[in-house]
C-alpha cells in the first residue's frame, strides 16, 4: 500500500523519538512491500524559530494532504516565558482543531517487567488493561482566554454534540472489549460536567450491553492507583484526560511507554507519545522511544488498516522489554538509538516468523 506520512519532530526529545518511529515504519514498509513517503514539517518551538508561527501554512497544507501523522513533542523553556505572545503548545492545539481529531485514544497495557517498576504492589497492577478516551478539541484548552494585570480567565465550554460524539466513540470501543465505560467528570461542581453526565447517560441507554458508571475526577485519580484493574474504557473531557493519563502511565513503569492516537476527524489521524518534550533529558539519547514506536503501531492499525504489521511492532516492543533492553527511565542504561535498534531487530525476527 502507498501512504503519505507527515512527520512532525517538534522540540526537545521530539526529534529523537520521532526518528525512532520513522525507522520502525520504514522497516515495516520494506519488509511488507509498502510504499510509505515521509515528509518532515515544522511545529511548536522549532516552527516559531523558523517561521514565527507554531503551525505555519506549509505544515497546515501538508497535514490536510496526509494519510497519517506522526508527532514527537513540542515545547520547552526557551518558549515558556509567561508573557510570550506565541507558544509552541498553540501549534499542537491548532493542529488538533484543524484536523478535527476529537477522540484521543490512550491505551494502558502493562508489561510484567516494567509494571514491576511501578510504585504499586504487583497484586494491584495485575490484569490492568484499560483505554482512556480523552476529548481533544474542546473544553478549557480551547475556551476564550483573558488576562490583565489583576486577573485572568479561561473559559470551559462543551456543546452536546462535542460530548455525544466522544462518548459514543467510547461505547463503540467498549463493545469490542470488556463492555464497561467509566465516564469521569466533576458534576458536583461544574456545569460542563453536569451536561457531560446527562449526555453520557442518554448515550449509554443506547448501549444496554455496556455497563456505564460515573466517577468524579478527584476520586478517579485515587481509584486509578488503588484498583486500576477494575476499569475498561474511561472517557473524559480534555483537561481531566490529560492529567489522568500521565498519572496512569506510572502503572506501566514510565511515562515514556505510553502511546496515543488522535482520531475522529475527516482526515488523517495523529499518532504521538503522551509525554512532552522532556527538556531535562533532551539531546542526550536518554529518551525512551517506545511510546512513539507504539504510536507508530497504532498508526499502522488505525490509519492504514495494517493490523498484521502493527502486531509485529507490538510483539517486537514486548520482546525488547522482556530482554531488558531499557532506557534510564526504566532503570536501564541503553540509549534511545540502541533501544530503537533492538526493536528493529526484533521486528525483523517477528516478521520472518509471521
Ligand atoms: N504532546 C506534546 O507535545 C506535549 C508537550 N508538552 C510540553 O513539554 C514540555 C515539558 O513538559 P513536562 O511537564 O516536563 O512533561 P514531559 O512529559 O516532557 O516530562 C515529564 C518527565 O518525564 C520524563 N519523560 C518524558 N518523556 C520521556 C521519555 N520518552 N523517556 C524518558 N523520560 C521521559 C521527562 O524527562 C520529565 O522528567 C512543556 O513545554 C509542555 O508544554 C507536554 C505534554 C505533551
Ligand atoms: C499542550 C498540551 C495540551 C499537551 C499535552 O499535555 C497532551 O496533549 O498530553
Ligand atoms: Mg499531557
Amino acid at each position: 500500500m502507498k501512504a503519505q506520512i507527515v512527520v512532525l519532530p517538534g522540540d526537545g526529545i521530539g526529534p529523537e523519538v520521532a526518528a525512532a518511529g520513522v525507522a520502525v515504519l520504514r522497516q515495516i514498509a520494506e519488509r511488507f512491500g509498502h510504499q510509505f513517503t515521509f515528509s518532515e514539517h515544522a511545529i511548536g518551538g522549532d516552527a516559531i524559530d523558523r517561521f514565527g508561527d507554531p503551525l505555519p501554512p506549509s505544515t497546515r497544507e501538508a497535514l490536510l494532504a496526509a494519510d497519517a501523522i506522526l508527532l514527537g513533542a513540542v515545547g520547552g523553556p526557551k518558549w515558556s516565558d509567561p508573557n510570550a505572545k506565541v507558544r509552541p503548545e498553540q501549534g499542537l492545539l491548532a493542529m488538533r482543531k484543524l484536523l478535527g481529531v476529537f477522540a484521543n485514544v490512550r491505551p494502558l497495557k502493562l508489561h510484567p517487567r516494567t509494571a514491576a517498576l511501578s510504585p504499586l504492589k504487583p497484586e494491584r497492577t495485575q490484569g490492568v488493561d484499560l483505554v482512556f478516551i480523552r476529548e481533544l478539541t474542546g473544553g478549557i484548552y480551547f475556551g476564550a482566554k483573558t488576562r490583565s494585570d489583576t486577573d485572568a480567565t479561561d473559559e470551559c465550554r462543551y456543546s452536546v454534540e462535542e460530548i455525544e460524539r466522544v462518548v459514543r466513540h467510547a461505547f463503540e470501543l467498549a463493545r469490542t472489549r470488556k463492555k464497561k465505560v467509566t465516564s469521569v467528570d466533576k458534576a458536583n461542581v461544574l456545569e460542563t460536567s453536569r451536561l457531560w453526565r446527562s449526555v453520557a447517560t442518554r448515550v449509554g441507554a443506547e448501549y444496554p450491553d455496556v455497563a456505564l458508571e460515573h466517577q468524579l475526577v478527584d476520586s478517579m485519580a485515587m481509584h486509578l492507583l488503588t484498583r486500576p484493574a477494575d476499569y475498561d474504557v474511561i472517557v473524559t473531557e480534555n483537561m481531566f484526560g490529560d492529567i489522568l493519563t500521565d498519572e496512569a502511565s506510572v502503572l506501566a513503569g514510565s511515562l515514556g511507554l505510553s502511546p496515543s492516537a488522535s482520531v475522529g476527524g475527516p482526515g488523517a489521524g495523529v499518532y504521538e507519545p503522551i509525554h512532552g518534550s522532556a527538556p531535562d533529558i533532551a539531546g542526550q539519547q536518554l529518551a525512551n522511544p517506545l511510546g512513539t514506536i507504539l504510536s507508530a503501531a497504532m498508526l499502522l492499525r488505525h490509519s492504514l488498516g495494517l493490523t498484521d504489521e502493527a502486531a509485529v511492532v507490538e510483539a517486537a516492543v514486548d520482546h525488547v522489554l522482556e530482554q531488558g533492553n531499557l532506557t534510564r527511565d526504566l532503570g536501564g542504561t541503553a540509549t534511545t538509538q540502541a533501544v530503537t535498534r533492538a526493536v528493529l531487530d526484533a521486528c525483523h525476527a517477528k516478521a520472518e516468523a509471521a
